[in-house]
């Protein structure tokens, strides 16, 4: 799904008004109707129900879904509404709106004026919050009463706050180091699309929980949009996903070749081949310290097992002289310096023979401490850093956006593709594109999760899949395999050994899924 831009979105919206014959109130009603279900389907017995109205379109969307709810509830649910008088301009969507409400004798309508003492909502722990004040609007920095106000609302317990499209104070785009005087929602209901800051660490205290509510226009608006930001959905994933062929065999699936291990660490090395053979490789060899042999040989008896001369780490990775599809290396393995030679040597080796290749853990540390090392690698190889391997190897960064542009531009120089493991891990391509995850949750921050899908993208580039389907499909199945862990065993009881055992559940689920 694409992610689009503040003035995409805003097109569709005029397309609408343009082609279907809708005017701008007719569509802000389609708005408040997807809101009001999903407040139905979510709430029970809403007795007090305080909106926050701007004066804009979002303020529209407001004042038309509160008049929807006490239609829905009638007396039972007690509606007060508060304008804000944050400027002199009222959009029409707006003054048509308000002038519906007051025929409603159940809503009770009060305004804010700048300076005003705060209002004190008396019942607010038995109320739901909903603000619709700014939306995608929000252009520029909002004043300092205004500001305290959206902080006084944080301050008061409500039974949940629900920002309409997106938290009121929060701008749409370049938000850079904003973080004050933001409404903090615990859910938004947003609309069209996605947008980017849901996506960043920095902004989910006020985001909360989002979702895509469903919202009728014709898809094909936004056929011709182009776009550098995708969300990684059920349908993109059923286009990618290859299904077996009956006349196959082992060799159909391909032979992948997994690099590490140290002494203590051997057991991510056992984390990324079960993941490789549950993701459905065909064969899987593995090189290690000696003293991983027999401990691997018991564990994973599906693999083929080559040691290096030393006992606990690795000191000379010998050429391919096998028939190999894929690498995954770097898994526990250490960065002694004997090590850090070897992997030198071998990138040397391999520049050109150009199979391709998942570089992760120690082996991304390792680079990051000898740089020139990132000129033998071959162009589409893949790095699977978490948040301070990434920093290591990129330097720093002072926000989100920054995070972002430094991923776009490492990608692009070197032609590599970065999984950044997180909520939303986020892929960039060499074509500096940014694809963001919809699966996983925080039971997943647990150790070996990471070698579980560096054996997963593994298995999937063995598999034929190419580099960027294989880092799409992989972080997609591996947060699904962990989503269904959660629901099995509790978020915090997950261990990587789980994602594992649910990875052929996440196959059965995205086969079930429409294209
Ligand atoms: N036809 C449309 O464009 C539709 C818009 N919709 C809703 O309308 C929202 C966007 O509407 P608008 O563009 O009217 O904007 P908003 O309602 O988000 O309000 C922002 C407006 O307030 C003013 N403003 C911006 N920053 C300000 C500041 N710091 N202090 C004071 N005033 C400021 C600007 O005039 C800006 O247009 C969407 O998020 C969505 O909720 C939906 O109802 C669907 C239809």
């Amino acid at each position: 799904m694409k992610i689009l831009s503040l003035n995409q979105i805003k097109k569709i919206d005029q397309y609408c008004i343009d082609n279907e014959d809708i005017s701008s109130i007719e569509l802000i009603e389609r708005y408040a109707k997807s809101c009001l279900n999903w407040i139905i389907h979510n709430y029970h017995n809403i007795q007090k129900v305080i909106l926050l109205a701007g004066n804009e379109k979002n303020g529209g969307d407001g004042l038309s879904l509160a008049r929807m709810l006490s239609q829905q509830y009638g007396d039972s649910t007690i509606i007060t509404i508060y304008i804000l008088n944050i400027s002199n301009h009222f959009s029409p969507e707006f003054i048509i709106n308000k002038n519906k409400i007051l025929k409603y004798r159940g809503i009770e309508l009060k305004t804010i004026d700048e300076g005003e003492d705060f209002p004190i909502f008396l019942d607010n722990k038995d109320s739901l919050l909903i603000d619709a004040i700014f939306g995608i609007g929000l252009n520029r920095p909002i004043k300092k009463y205004w500001k305290s106000f959206f902080n006084y609302i944080n301050e008061n317990k409500f039974i949940s706050v629900i920002s309409i499209d997106i938290p009121s104070g929060l701008f749409m785009e370049k938000n850079q180091n904003n973080f004050e005087g933001i409404i903090k929602a615990t859910h938004t209901l947003t609309f069209k699309s996605p947008k980017l800051p849901f996506f960043l660490s920095d902004y989910a205290n006020y985001i909360g929980k989002w979702h895509l509510l469903n919202i009728e226009y014709k898809k094909s608006y936004t056929n011709e949009m182009y776009v550098n930001n995708f969300y990684i959905d059920d349908i993109f994933i059923k286009s990618i996903y290859k299904k077996r062929k009956k006349f196959s065999h082992k060799g159909t699936y391909g032979h992948g070749l997994l690099i590490g291990g140290y002494h203590g660490m051997i057991g991510s090395m056992a984390l990324s081949s079960k993941a490789s053979f549950r993701i459905g490789i065909g064969k899987l060899s593995l090189y290690v310290p000696r003293c991983g042999y027999q401990i691997l040989q018991i564990l994973i008896p599906e693999a083929i097992i080559n040691t290096d001369s030393e006992d606990k780490f690795i000191s000379n990775i010998p050429p391919i002289n096998i028939h190999v599809n894929a690498i995954g290396i770097g898994m526990g393995m250490g960065k002694k310096t004997i090590t850090a030679y070897a992997l030198e040597s071998f990138f040397l080796k391999n520049k050109k023979n150009k199979i391709p290749m998942v570089i992760d853990a120690d082996a991304i540390n390792i680079l990051a401490n000898r740089f020139k090392i990132i000129n033998f690698i071959p162009e589409k190889t893949i790095f699977t850093p978490h948040t301070k391997e990434f920093r290591r190897l990129c330097g720093p960064w002072k926000n989100d956006y920054q995070k972002l542009n430094l991923l776009k531009k490492f990608s692009k120089k070197y032609k590599i593709y970065i999984v950044l493991k997180g909520a939303h891990t986020v892929i960039s391509t060499p074509n500096g594109n940014l694809y963001f995850n919809s699966t996983g949750n925080p039971g997943m921050a647990t150790a070996g999760s990471g070698d579980v899908l560096s054996g997963m993208i593994t298995g999937l580039l063995a598999q034929g899949y190419t580099p960027k389907q294989s880092c799409i499909m992989g972080v997609y199945l591996h947060g699904l395999a962990g989503d269904i862990a959660s629901i099995e065993k509790n978020e915090e009881s997950i261990i990587a050994e789980d994602i594992i055992n649910y990875i052929g559940e996440s196959y059965q689920k995205i086969k079930m899924y429409k294209k």
